[in-house]
């Protein structure tokens, strides 16, 4: 049975419809990715998932649990991480982690969590003399303080550096690891394309697409780029006349080759029958970024 199911979820502010249609379903153990566009519904979809918001319209199942009515049960076994979380700027972090864990049944062990976010170090400093990279990585700890079966993870890496952004994706495959289904809600493709099982993308309301991250990818374009630069001049025909190929040009010394299927494997095939050797050889693919625009017509951030 899915962890999570989100069916023809609906909900308006006043006039403004934010999310029209939206279902998907995340399995246990996976890690779940919302992307999308600035003001698509991704935050409003979360926050019926968690029971912050009441839907309009559609159902919703979390752990088999309705999120309104056993919200205080689900409270106990879904982590959420908050938004900009403002918390008690003076209070330390070992201070912060005991409030949090006397909120449940069967709180984490905090030494073994604050050794997992890089913390332990800072266990006796106050919340606002950390760094933006640690407050985050105490927000993700605060997620995780109640030993939680699902976490709700948004924005899980706004704000951080690429070096900080590296560390907390291995940080949240080894959550993963331990058996926590995850759901992020990300801008970022790259985050979305390294860490997440299956995306939805979600457009004004609905969801326009949901796959794996190559089943996206492959889903709106197969196209490759081979660049190389042949040892003895070529007659760009011998290579057009391979059905893997779409395209070829000339770039100075260089030519460029589009095409699809195993177009690398083609072209080199090719080369090696005439005796032509292929230099500074370099192959492009197209990457989540290349289908979130064709499937949303947003340019990723
Ligand atoms: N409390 C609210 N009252 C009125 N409109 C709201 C409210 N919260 C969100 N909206 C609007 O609903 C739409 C969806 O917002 P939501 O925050 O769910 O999108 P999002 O995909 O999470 O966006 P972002 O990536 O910018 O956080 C937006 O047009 C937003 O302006």
């Amino acid at each position: 049975m899915p962890v999570i199911e989100v069916g023809h979820l609906h909900k308006r502010y006043g006039e403004k419809v934010a999310v029209e249609d939206v279902s998907f379903d995340v399995e246990r153990g996976e890690i779940f990715g919302i992307l999308g566009p600035n003001g698509a519904g991704k935050t409003t979809t979360v926050e019926c998932v968690e029971g912050l918001r009441v839907p309009d319209g559609g159902t919703l199942s979390v752990l088999g649990l309705d999120p309104r009515r056993d919200r205080a049960e689900l409270r106990q076994r879904v982590g959420v991480q908050l938004q900009e979380s403002r918390l008690q700027d003076k209070l330390r972090v070992g201070e912060l982690l005991d409030l949090y864990a006397s909120f449940y049944r069967e709180p984490a062990d905090q030494g073994r969590l604050l050794a997992t976010l890089g913390l332990t170090e800072q266990r006796n400093t106050a919340y606002k003399k950390l760094s933006g990279g640690q407050q985050q990585r105490l927000s993700i700890a605060l997620a995780l303080i109640g030993s939680p079966e699902v976490a709700v993870l948004d924005e899980l890496t706004t704000g951080l550096d690429p070096q900080a952004r590296r560390d907390t994706w291995d940080l949240i495959e080894a959550v993963r690891d331990q058996g926590v289904t995850i759901l992020l809600v990300t801008h970022f493709m790259a985050e979305a394309e390294r860490l997440c099982d299956r995306i939805a993308v979600i457009d004004a309301g609905r969801v326009v697409a949901l796959d794996s991250p190559a089943g996206l990818v492959a889903g709106v374009n197969d196209e490759q780029v081979v660049r190389f630069r042949p040892s003895a001049p070529i007659d760009p025909a011998a290579l057009e006349a391979l059905p893997e190929v779409r395209r070829v040009e000339r770039h100075g010394d260089r030519l460029v080759v589009t095409g699809g299927g195993n177009v690398l494997h083609a072209v080199t095939s090719a080369l090696a029958r005439l005796g032509v050797l292929a230099g500074d050889l370099r192959v492009e693919q197209a990457g989540l970024d290349d289908a979130f625009v064709a499937l949303t017509g947003h340019k990723p951030e």
